[in-house]
């Protein structure tokens, strides 16, 4: 089998990198293709009680086990098949089960650091990032993890000012000098996901 084609998408919380993954994987879905999502890939914290799962900085790059997901990557690239990790945010937390993924010809790998990570960033070959304004992502989120996520409106509030604003200024909007594509407004862009699409076929058929 060639070397699939890895595109990354990055982007800071409900900016969209999801929502724009999924028109991605939609649109080649006649091909083989995966979408790994790197939340999947936060760190197994099971060892852990719930209080103190609460207080972890979910928005820090070293709360995510990069390091299994870059092996994922390789291995799905050599042609392997891997045990996907499937991340339970109710419990902040990996679930006792996982996913079998096998290699297929296009992997989407989304998520806040995929650009922020070198050894992430190394092995993509489209890189995109998502970028929505902060208080439509922040409105967003409240509504999203409120019915998605479980948590109350005074704990996202609480949690966006205490660190997920901060760390995206530092970490996350940084990454976007990296990014061979810029999407403003996501899934609604849709000349830049036209763009996208006529540039993967292009790769696909030379
Ligand atoms: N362009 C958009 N217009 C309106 N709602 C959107 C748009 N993009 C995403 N959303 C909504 O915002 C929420 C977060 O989007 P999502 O794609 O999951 O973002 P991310 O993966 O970056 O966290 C979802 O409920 C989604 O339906
Ligand atoms: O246990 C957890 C794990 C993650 N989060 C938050 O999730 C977002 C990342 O997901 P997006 O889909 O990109 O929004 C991140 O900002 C973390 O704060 C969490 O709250 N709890």
């Amino acid at each position: 089998m060639n070397k699939p084609l890895i595109i990354g998408v990055a982007g800071g919380t409900a900016s969209g990198k999801t929502s724009v993954s999924r028109i991605l994987y939609d649109a080649f879905s006649d091909r083989t293709i995966t979408l790994l999502r790197q939340d999947d890939y936060y760190n197994d914290q099971s060892h852990m009680t719930m209080e103190e799962r609460i207080k972890t900085n979910y928005d820090h790059p070293l709360s995510m086990d990069n390091e299994l997901l870059v092996t994922h990557l390789k291995k799905l690239m050599l042609g392997y098949s891997i045990e996907k990790p499937v991340y339970d945010y109710t419990q902040h937390t990996r679930s006792d089960v996982t996913e079998k993924i096998d290699p297929t010809k296009i992997i989407i790998v989304e998520g806040l650091f995929v650009l922020e990570d070198v050894k992430i960033r190394e092995l993509l070959d489209i890189k995109i990032f998502v970028e929505s304004d902060d208080d439509i992502r922040f409105i967003r989120r409240l509504l999203r993890d409120t019915t998605e996520r479980g948590r109350t409106i005074d704990s996202v509030i609480a949690q966006y000012i205490e660190s997920v604003k901060p760390m995206h200024q530092e970490f996350v909007e940084p990454t976007k000098k990296y990014a061979d594509i810029i999407v403003p407004d996501g899934k609604t862009n849709a000349v830049a996901l036209d763009l996208l699409i006529t540039k993967i076929n292009s790769i696909l058929s030379a």
